[in-house]
């Protein structure tokens, strides 16, 4: 079984990239894994998969597969390629993409200086919106880790997010530790995604994201929309914001009405495309 695919990145999250209109492809958990890894595979924090869409309003399906094997609902950054693909690949001429994903619809926008705008739909926080045992009414809760308690913002942007309270120096932020701590937290049933900010204004604001299913990334799309979403709701940024991620800036924009969505704007890049022979990953060899 060959599979051609693009490997892109946005802010250096990485990602490969696979037509599954015009190629017939099963992606098993064992496959997703042993492609992800950066010694024995072509190496990616995600796998993104296009397809045909299930609805009318849509023109793509778009999924998303974590390093782990795990499928999930949302990929910020993956979006942004997402778009770049369909268009270079000429699956649309349209510069404005309705997509489905498992968390519902979002649109892209391919702007005309090459990066790519994403209405990211409406972040949500009430407690049934997250995989997330809430004792109480949104959005700041307690956890607590190894007999220290640490607050946290929770928000779904489609997938789950903990966003902690800001650091004063996010460089020295405990991610690695209490990334991995807080992503397989029992509170959070399907893990979660933990982001650990900065403040440095209202306006601007560091971020580093342990992601589920990916640890530590050079940046994270949903991460940044999250961190915005709770830090707006905590009244510490205004409307707009730029985010600025280990792999570079992403602007955000959000009213912070619960009925509002949220903008993301970014850039994105394709490093090469390829065709792999992936019959060395039959079950056998997974
Ligand atoms: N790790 C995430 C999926 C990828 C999100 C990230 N790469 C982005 O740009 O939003 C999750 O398990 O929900």
């Amino acid at each position: 079984m060959n599979i051609k695919f693009s490997k892109m990145h946005g802010l250096g999250n990485d990602f490969m990239v696979v037509d599954a209109i015009n190629q017939s492809i099963e992606f098993s958990p064992g496959l997703v894994k042993a492609l992800a890894n950066r010694h024995w595979g072509v190496g990616f924090d995600q796998l993104l998969v296009v397809e045909k869409p299930q609805s009318t309003q849509a023109d793509f399906r778009y999924r998303i597969f974590n390093a782990d094997g795990s499928e999930v609902q949302q990929c910020g950054n993956g979006a942004r390629c997402f778009a770049r693909f369909v268009y270079d690949q000429g699956l649309t001429q349209k510069r404005e993409i309705p997509v489905e994903t498992a968390s519902g619809l979002i649109v892209l926008y391919l702007e005309a200086d090459g990066q790519v705008r994403v209405n990211m739909g409406v972040p949500r926080f009430e407690p049934n919106a997250l995989p997330f045992e809430a004792e109480q009414q949104a959005p700041t809760y307690q956890i607590d880790v190894d007999h220290q308690a640490w607050l946290i913002g929770a928000v779904s942007m489609g997938n789950p997010h903990a966003v902690l309270m800001p650091f004063e120096n996010v460089a020295q932020a405990p991610v690695e530790s209490l990334g991995a701590a807080l992503e397989s937290h029992p509170r959070f049933p399907e893990r979660v995604n933990v982001g650990f900010p900065q403040l440095i204004d209202a306006e601007y604001i560091k971020l580093r994201v342990f992601e589920r299913g990916a640890g530590e990334t050079q940046a994270c799309g949903t991460g940044a929309c999250a961190a915005m979403a709770v830090l707006r709701l905590w009244g510490k940024v205004s409307e707009q914001v730029t985010v600025s991620l280990p792999g570079g800036d992403l602007q955000i924009r959000w009213s912070g009405k619960l009925d509002e969505p949220l903008w993301m704007t970014g850039p994105v890049a394709t490093v090469f495309s390829a065709e792999l022979d992936a019959s060395f990953w039959d079950e056998g060899n997974l």
